[in-house]
């Protein structure tokens, strides 16, 4: 029987320059910026750029961009109508899903897949997804459209579409923190299924519809919003100490092991050792954590975490510091995973452009170990 790697584990299929995973020294690189000095000190709108074209913008350069950014941030009427077809009770992602499948239907670049149209379709997606959950998350909640404003850079913005009113800089910086270590990862399961898509000619926005719904599933992007689901199982109860917090989740976390549960928001095929993000998104979060005074919640945090680690070794990916983060700043639980989507919109477009520059259809093979050939029964 020939070797088969399942789920592609340790397979090399191909080469790219957009990032690096190095999990010897738990490291990420983007373009070859180490990922916790680009979330110190870089916005939303240069990391975008770096991943695009590989190089950090000079000032004229980011400057044409934040203007485009901010032209193309309104909710097309187009996506909004399909939107309101969908029912208010349908997952986000599928809301997120359609919306890009109809913004693709909608471009008027929309089969043409030059380097300088994939380019503007990229940046015109980035700019366009935000409009999309925030107004999700409003309708969701019987609120009203929120515009974009002009004057906000992009993490204000989103921030501002989705609440209707601006954030302090404390939350702006984690949600901002959030998106760049979102933005990408290399070979991910989603982005695999964009280079998938790509790879056979078909288009940006076909693409980016995939790769959503790969995003979906709680083994990857899902995980964030599972999260919740777990601190919630275990309730989050606001005036508790951190101590009885921890306490509860540690035992939560013992009876789901027991169980031989898989608890979403630990391990990572690539990781074995510890997610390389964790440590910068976990520092996003105790800020959160101490600016809305919300003691208990780490305590979840770290009860589960400690139980994890002494029963089984597993540690936390990006998604379990990510989830209670977007929690404690408002976002509906099941808007999580369409908040990563705005951040992979990033990496997975850079992808698709490398993928395009040169292409080979991804075509594997399979060992077949259905029945011989046989004879059709007499009829
Ligand atoms: C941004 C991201 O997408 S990061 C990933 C987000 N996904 C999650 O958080 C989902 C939960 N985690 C998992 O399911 C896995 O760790 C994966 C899918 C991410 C990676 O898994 P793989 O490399 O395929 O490892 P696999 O699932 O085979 O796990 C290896 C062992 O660790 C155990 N394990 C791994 N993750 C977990 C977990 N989260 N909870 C409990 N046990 C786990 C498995 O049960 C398995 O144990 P066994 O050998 O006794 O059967
Ligand atoms: O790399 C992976 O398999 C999943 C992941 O962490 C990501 O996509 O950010």
């Amino acid at each position: 029987m020939t070797d088969i790697k399942k789920g592609l584990a340790g397979v090399v299929v191909d080469v790219t320059a957009i990032s690096k995973v190095n999990p010897e020294t738990n490291s990420l690189l983007y373009r070859g910026y180490p990922v916790q000095d680009l979330a110190a000190h870089r916005s939303v709108e240069e990391v975008a750029l770096l991943l695009w074209t590989g190089e950090l913008p000079d000032d004229d350069e980011l400057a044409r961009f934040v203007a485009f950014e901010r032209a193309h941030r309104a909710l097309d009427e187009n996506v909004r109508r399909a939107i309101d077809l969908l029912p208010v009770d349908c997952h986000p992602m599928d809301v997120g899903r359609t919306a890009v499948s109809v913004m693709g239907a909608n471009h008027p670049k929309a089969e043409d897949s030059s380097p300088e149209a994939e380019l503007e379709k990229a940046q015109a997606l980035f700019a366009a997804f935000p409009a999309v959950l925030a107004y999700d998350q409003r309708r969701r909640r019987g609120q009203d459209l929120v515009e974009p404003r002009e004057d906000l850079d992009y993490a204000e913005n989103v921030l501002w579409m989705t609440f209707g009113e601006e954030q302090p800089p404390e939350v702006v910086d984690a949600f901002r923190v959030s998106m760049v270590l979102y933005a990408e990862h290399s070979f991910n399961a989603s982005t695999f299924t964009a280079r998938v898509i790509t790879s056979t000619l078909s288009d940006l926005h076909s693409a980016v519809t995939g790769a959503i719904g790969a995003l979906k599933g709680p083994l990857h992007g899902g995980a964030n919003e599972a999260v919740m689901h777990t601190f919630n199982e275990i309730g989050i109860r606001a005036d508790e100490s951190r101590e009885d917090a921890a306490a509860r989740a540690k035992a939560w976390m013992e009876d789901a092991l027991a169980q031989k549960k898989k608890v979403m928001g630990f391990g990572h095929r690539v990781y074995k050792n510890g997610d390389s993000r964790v440590p910068t998104m976990k520092a996003a979060l105790d800020r959160m954590i101490e600016h809305y005074n919300r003691p208990e919640m780490l305590g979840l945090y770290d009860g589960l975490e400690e139980a994890m680690a002494e029963a089984k070794g597993i540690k936390p990916n990006l998604d379990y510091p990510a989830g209670p983060t977007y929690h404690l700043m408002g976002f509906d639980t099941e808007m999580f995973t369409p908040l990563f989507i705005a951040a992979r919109i990033m990496g997975w477009t850079a992808h698709i452009m490398e993928q395009r520059a040169s292409n080979s259809l991804i075509r594997p093979l399979s060992e077949y170990v259905g029945p011989e050939q046989r004879e059709l029964p007499a009829e």
